[in-house]
This record gives C-alpha cells, sequence and structure tokens, in this order.
C-alpha cells in the first residue's frame, strides 16, 4: 500500500465527497437490512395465526400490509441511497483520475528528450492510460465495495447472532472460503487478461504500423506477408482470449456453488434447530436465507479487491517511478530575462548519454544580433546539435554557452524559448488545418497573419489550391501534403510569431532551388535584426550568412565568410565546387 498513499492528498481534497459517500453507504445498508427481519415477521404472523392465536381474519391482514410496505419502503430508500453512493463514490474516482492523468502529463512535459529517448512511447501511453484506469478502480469501486462489505457484514452479523447464534456460525462457515476460490479466481482472470491486452496492443501497434506504412507495403508487394503475420498475431490473440474466458466461466458457477451449499446449510442446521425447539419460528430461516444471499455477494468482493488492490499498487508503483523522476532541464530563474538574440559558444562539447558519441568538442563562435550563421558539414558532424544546444534541450557538458552576456542556464527557460523559432529537420504537422498548424506558433494570429507567414514561406499559393484552403485538414503526419510543402509550412509556423532567434535545420532540403532562392531572399528581409542560424547541405544556403563555419566531426574545421571560404582549399571550397558544376551540369 505504500505506492498508494501518493493519492491521499487527492482523498484529502476530495474528502467531503467521499464521506458523505461513505455516510449514505452505511443508512443505504442499514435500509436495506430492514427486508430479512421484516420477512421473518411476516412468517411469525402467519405462524401465529395457523396456531389459532390469532382470530381475526382482518387484523392479520392489515399486518402483513404494513409488513410488506415496510419491506416496498426500505427497497425504495435503500435503492435511492445506493445511487447516491454510487454518485459519490465513482465521482470521486472519476475526479482522482483526471487529476492524476493531467499530473502525470504534465510532468511528462517537464521532462527532457532524454527522458523520450530512454522510454517508449507505448509504455509512457500504458502509464498515463491503463495504468490510471487500474488505480481508478481501487479509488472507486474497491473502496466503495469494501465499505460496503464492511457496514453489511458488521450490520447482519450483529442481527444474526442476536437472533440465532448458532445458525449464524454455521452460515457464515462457507463465506471464507468463497472469498479465497474468488480471489484466486480473479488472480488468474487478472494474469490471463494481462496476456490479453499484450497481445491487443501488439495487434494494434501491428495494424497501426501496417497503414502508416501502407505505400511502402504496397510498393513492396507485401501485402501477403503482412496479412499472413496478422493472421498469425489475431490468431494467438484468439487462443489467449479463450483461455481468458475459460477461467472467467468459472466465476458465477462457483459462486452459485457455495451459495448453494450456504443455503442449504442454512435449511439444514435451521430446520434440525427449529424441530429442537432451539428456534421458534421457519421465519428465522427465511431471514439466514436473505442474509446468505445478501452477503455472499460482498464476500466474494474481498477477494475481487483484494485482487484489485494489488493491481492499483503495482500500477501506481510504475506511475511514481515517473513522477519522481527530476526533468533534467530545469528553469532555474523565475523572473523574465531579456533575449535579443547575442549568441556565444566558448570552447563547447557536448556527449549524448545514450550513445556516449560526442557530437561537438570544443566549439567556440559568436553571431551578434541580428546576423545570420551558417552551419556546413558532412552528415553526423554536429550542426543539429548546435541547434538543440541553443533551444537547451540538453544542457552542455563543459564550456560555456552565452546569450546575451548571461549564461544559458540562468536564463528563464519559457523566456528562452519564446524568444526562438525553429524549423526541424522533420517537420512535423499535427493532424488538424493547415492554419492551425502554422498558427501553432503563434496562437493569437490572425488569418492575415497566417497568410503573410504563408507567402512569406513559399507555400500560400500551393495551400489555395486546395478545395479547402487553409481549412485543408492534414491525416496522420501531414500525409497530403509533400515533404517540400511540409517544410514550407513548418517555415511558416516559425517566422509567423517572430522571433529574435530563428532556427532552420536543413529545412529546405526538399525543395527545389528556384524556391529555395525565394523563401532565402524573403527570409533576408523577415529576419532583419533577427539572428539566424541556418544549417544546410547547400552552399546555395549558405553564402549569403555574415559567418559560415564548417564543422567535421564535431570540430570547426573552417570559418570565414562565403567569400573567403571559396578561396581556401578544403571541404567548403570542394562542396562549392561539385554544387557549381551539378547547377552548370543541370543547365545543359
Ligand atoms: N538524440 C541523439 N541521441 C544520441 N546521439 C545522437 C542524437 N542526435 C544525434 N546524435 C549523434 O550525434 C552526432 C551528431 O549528430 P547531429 O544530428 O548533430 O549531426 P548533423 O550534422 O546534424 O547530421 P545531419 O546532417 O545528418 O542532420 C551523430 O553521430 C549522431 O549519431
Amino acid at each position: 500500500m505504500k505506492e498508494l498513499q501518493h493519492l491521499n492528498k487527492y482523498f484529502l481534497k476530495y474528502k467531503v465527497h467521499l464521506l458523505t459517500g461513505i455516510f449514505i453507504t452505511i443508512v443505504a445498508r442499514i435500509f436495506l437490512l430492514f427486508t430479512p427481519r421484516l420477512v421473518r415477521e411476516i412468517f411469525v404472523i402467519v405462524e401465529k395465526y395457523k396456531a389459532g392465536n390469532v382470530t381475526e381474519g382482518t387484523t392479520i391482514e392489515s399486518e402483513l400490509t404494513i409488513i410488506i410496505l415496510y419491506i416496498i419502503g426500505a427497497a425504495i430508500v435503500g435503492g435511492i441511497l445506493t445511487f447516491f453512493m454510487r454518485q459519490a463514490i465513482i465521482n470521486v474516482s472519476r475526479y482522482i483520475e483526471y487529476d492524476l492523468k493531467n499530473e502525470i502529463y504534465n510532468q511528462y512535459q517537464k521532462l527532457s528528450l532524454n527522458f523520450y529517448k530512454k522510454n517508449r512511447t507505448g509504455d509512457l501511453m500504458n502509464r498515463i492510460s491503463e495504468d490510471v484506469g487500474r488505480v481508478r478502480m481501487y479509488v472507486g469501486p474497491a473502496i466503495m465495495y469494501s465499505i460496503n462489505t464492511i457496514t453489511l457484514f458488521v450490520i447482519a452479523l450483529i442481527y444474526m447472532f442476536n437472533t440465532a447464534p448458532k445458525l449464524a456460525l454455521y452460515t457464515i462457515v462457507p463465506l471464507p472460503v468463497l472469498s479465497i476460490v474468488i480471489y484466486k479466481l480473479s488472480k488468474e482472470i487478472h494474469h490471463r487478461s494481462t496476456i490479453v491486452q499484450e497481445y491487443l496492443s501488439k495487434l494494434s501497434t501491428y495494424t497501426q504500423e501496417s497503414f502508416s506504412g501502407i505505400s511502402i507495403i504496397k510498393a513492396y508487394g507485401i501485402e501477403q506477408l503482412t496479412s499472413t503475420n496478422f493472421n498469425e498475431l489475431a490468431a494467438t490473440s484468439k487462443q489467449k482470449q479463450i483461455s481468458l474466458a475459460k477461467v472467467q466461466a468459472w466465476f458465477f458457477p462457483m459462486m452459485i456453488l457455495l451459495i448453494g451449499i450456504s443455503n442449504l446449510l442454512v435449511i439444514y442446521i435451521g430446520g434440525m434447530q427449529y424441530i429442537n425447539g432451539e428456534i421458534e419460528s421457519l421465519g428465522t430461516i427465511a431471514e439466514f436465507i436473505i442474509y446468505v444471499n445478501m452477503l455472499t455477494w460482498p464476500v466474494a468482493t474481498v477477494g475481487w479487491v483484494t485482487s484489485i488492490v494489488q493491481q492499483a499498487e503495482a500500477s501506481q508503483k510504475r506511475i511514481n517511478e515517473f513522477l519522481k523522476i527530476e526533468p533534467e532541464i530545469k528553469n532555474n530563474v523565475k523572473a523574465h530575462t531579456e533575449i535579443t538574440g547575442d549568441i556565444t559558444f566558448n570552447n563547447v562539447s557536448f556527449t549524448y548519454d545514450d550513445t556516449n558519441i560526442q557530437a561537438l568538442n570544443n566549439i567556440s563562435f559568436n553571431i551578434k544580433a541580428g546576423e545570420t550563421l551558417a552551419v556546413i558539414g558532412k552528415t553526423g558532424s554536429g550542426k543539429s546539435t548546435i541547434l538543440d544546444l541553443i533551444g537547451r534541450l540538453y544542457d552542455i557538458d563543459t564550456g560555456s554557452i552565452i546569450i546575451n552576456n548571461i549564461e544559458i542556464n540562468k536564463h528563464n527557460l519559457s523566456d528562452l524559448r519564446n524568444a526562438i523559432g525553429y524549423v526541424p529537420q522533420d517537420a512535423f504537422l499535427f493532424s488538424d488545418s493547415i492554419k492551425n498548424n502554422i498558427k501553432f506558433g503563434k496562437e493569437d494570429a490572425t488569418d492575415d497573419d497566417v497568410f503573410e507567414a504563408a507567402k512569406n514561406a513559399q507555400v500560400h499559393k500551393n495551400i489555395i489550391k486546395f478545395n479547402n484552403g487553409y481549412n485543408t485538414v492534414l491525416g496522420e503526419r501531414g500525409i497530403t501534403l509533400s515533404g517540400g510543402q511540409k517544410q514550407r509550412v513548418s517555415i511558416a509556423r516559425a517566422i509567423i510569431k517572430s522571433p529574435k532567434i530563428l532556427l532552420f535545420d536543413d529545412c529546405l532540403s526538399a525543395v527545389d532551388t528556384e524556391t529555395e532562392e525565394k523563401i532565402l531572399k524573403n527570409l533576408n528581409k523577415l529576419s532583419k535584426g533577427k539572428t539566424t542560424i541556418i544549417v544546410s547541405h547547400r552552399i546555395s544556403s549558405a553564402k549569403n550568412a555574415d559567418n559560415i563555419i564548417v564543422l567535421d566531426n564535431g570540430e570547426i574545421v573552417q570559418k570565414g565568410t562565403h567569400e573567403s571560404l571559396i578561396n581556401v582549399d578544403g571541404y567548403y571550397k570542394h562542396l562549392y565546387l561539385k554544387q557549381l558544376s551539378e547547377t552548370v551540369s543541370n543547365q545543359i
């Protein structure tokens, strides 16, 4: 139960609802337990009448009518209260489920990229959905049934031992057996349903991947193979479902058997006692039979609740593991810090934790506010890493990054990130309209702002050709747009917020050189007064920059302007000549 203590703060938050629920539960049980005693009363009156103790037919009729009305009244009141009990306690479980999901989601948002690299998306999703669902079962049904069982048991046992102690003892003997059997069954059911869940999630992951990669599957003509794989998975899943159904099928027969045994015991022992004169009325036997039936379900739930609590404990443990993680990248400053875009790297080195790859080694450069820096280099030379470090997605190992004379980790983190417009290498678009995808960069942007940004990114003409224009909804990961269009929408998203720092990570690779030229021209206008870093494999993107650095294997191997670099031997000149000859041969 240690892990579940995390929920105590929520119980405290909803204490009024919970206490009301508990109070209603107790009152509801008291009303429902009137019935067995009233049934006994009916027997007693009829027995008296048969024995000739009451002669007036009308008296017995009115007595019976009153008792029947009591029974109906108690059932109605008990029923209404049971409704409110469920409303109070089950609602609290939904409130807590909501709060817990938000708590986990907020924690996920705070955690750094390293966390996401170490944990699979499926696992993150499971903890926020299935694990929270299991915890809710503890908060709601488990607590409700426990209060229910305890109240019912205490009141019923008091009534039973008061009426016929020996019979009461015999009646409750099979109940612990019932509880243990149900507990064992619930555990087995849980075990098998976990396996079923695993197969279901394998099936849905497989299906989802097949549909996402449908173009590859069709292009390689492997529909038959994917279908066979799917069938195999589905067949195993079916087997597991059947094996689960087998155990589940035992649940009710076992309950009926044990209720039957208890009923038989009541009738046999009660009957013997009646014959011996130890109990006065057959009504006591009827009363006890009702108790047995009333107690059976709550007793069965003891086993069920135990297994729910165990599952909830295991799930909360998994949730707590993530909640306890301290975000690696923390905001150390509450006050706002100003960012105009002056960036300096002083001997910066950085190694990725998980792969142990040293991506940057002793990097130093300075960009004055408003200037443009181009970063050129082979793949894997560390270009994107530089951009990630400016956005503080990772903290550096050695050296320092200074922005506006303040070390990067002494800046208010959200001010820093708000000052940056970042266009990643792989444009990611949400399954939403094109307009909303662009407005993602600036929530309060007007339609005109959106059009302006799209025009500057040279994508406006493409968008207006779609039937729904800017309201065109993009499929999963923007499947309706071409690679180049996606990159340009992503550029529009970055420039719409008019940030102080613009970071372009090889984001023109999928557009033709003519469009690239136009976009760069527009960017040139837009980036007046803004610091811009352009990562690229193309000289055409870099040539107009105020400064260019060439990276190789995490180190700066060349520095200078386009003019200076094409005049010295090195990677830049080599690349320039290569791309120049490609352009010339394309024109011939
Ligand atoms: N998230 C990451 N986790 C671990 N290692 C990484 C990560 N990102 C990059 N690396 C490694 O760091 C090195 C530098 O990668 P980086 O992405 O900065 O290169 P790049 O110059 O931008 O390459 P490209 O031009 O192909 O985009 C590479 O060896 C890469 O394998």
